[in-house]
């Protein structure tokens, strides 16, 4: 309960820690952090559960790289429980290095601790450098290198940013061990369920839509209904839902905000047909790229043949 002298609320942010992690990293990129309150969590799981609880008010966590593709951590736990809402998505470039609980030779590293999405960008450079290293699954790439500041830690190296490297004065065994340049994770930054962020021009709404039928022809009545109102798909992943073999929810981005005419109808024809949907936000892209859209589908586009209806029901 807050007390008059409690001054004003300060925002706390959770995210994927400890420090030095990719989304620590995605965090600082939000405006005003600086003056928030960041809280650290083990797991996504346990930084989403903080702002279901409320203990904390925004939560980022990775939803997919450019590699990897889809964090299923992220995918599985939004779309179910207590509703949750993207705020913005933020975008970082990912480079990973090598670093030891020691200077050592690589042939000498017998067992890299990394978080799961980490390793799998690097083990083409493993199996070629360090074939003989066992994978040891940390909760995150900065866990598993501060890890190795533990004397009592077993494995020899670990698979992290560069900067944990500098703020633990590890020391790096190889630099930019990435098997694919250029690779960049997916953050969002979510709430719980609010007012929307205002129409930019260049947003993205992200979905979850269970297929709730087995049958021919189900998985195109969905697309129809972003198709015939030229909505572009940014992303469509399916998941199982953990039902059994067979039972899949679709994740899906599409090119538009909900406070659009085309996107709206389009998600009202996706309920009616689907009424378990469920809506994870409109939000702006990071990239700010601006999306075409086609003359018949503009906001205008509706509201003329909205009216032109009307005119007829009116006489
Ligand atoms: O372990 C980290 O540093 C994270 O922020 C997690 C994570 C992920 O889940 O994909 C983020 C970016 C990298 O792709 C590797 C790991």
């Amino acid at each position: 309960m807050s007390r008059p002298d409690d001054g004003p609320q300060v925002p706390r942010y959770t995210y994927l820690g400890p420090e030095g992690t990719f989304t620590e990293a995605a965090l600082r990129q939000v405006p005003g952090v600086e003056n928030a309150e960041c809280i650290p969590a083990g797991s996504v799981i346990t930084a989403l559960a903080a702002v279901r609880a409320g203990t904390a008010d925004y939560a980022m966590v990775p939803i997919e790289n450019s590699v990897e593709g889809g964090v299923s951590a992220t995918l599985d736990d939004i779309a179910e429980g207590e509703p949750l809402q993207i705020l913005r998505e933020v975008l970082v470039p990912i480079s990973f290095v090598l670093v030891g609980r020691r200077e050592m030779e690589l042939s000498e590293v017998r067992s890299v601790a990394t978080h799961t999405h980490g390793w799998a960008q690097v083990r083409n450079w493993a199996a070629e450098h360090i074939p003989q290293a066992e994978f040891i699954p940390a909760s995150s790439t900065a866990g598993g290198a501060r890890g190795l500041l533990d004397p009592d830690t077993t494995y020899d190296a670990a698979v992290c940013a560069p900067l944990v490297a500098a703020q633990t004065g590890l020391p790096v065994l190889a630099s930019a061990i990435e098997d694919t340049a250029g690779a960049v994770t997916r953050f969002v930054l979510v709430s719980r369920p609010g007012a929307l962020p205002v129409p930019t021009g260049s947003d993205k709404t992200t979905v979850v839509v269970p297929l709730s039928e087995d049958r021919p022809g189900a998985l195109m009545e969905i697309l129809d209904q972003f198709s015939t109102r030229g909505i572009n798909l940014s992303r469509i992943e399916s998941r199982p839902t953990g039902a059994g073999l067979g039972s899949y929810f679709f994740s899906i981005d599409l090119e538009g905000h909900l406070g659009e005419e085309r996107v709206s109808a389009a998600l009202a024809g996706l309920y009616r047909l689907i009424p378990g949907i469920r809506f994870l936000g409109s939000y702006p892209r990071a990239d700010h790229r601006r999306y075409e859209v086609r003359e018949h589908t503009t906001d205008q586009a509706y509201r003329a043949g909205q009216a032109w209806v009307q005119e007829i029901l009116n006489r």
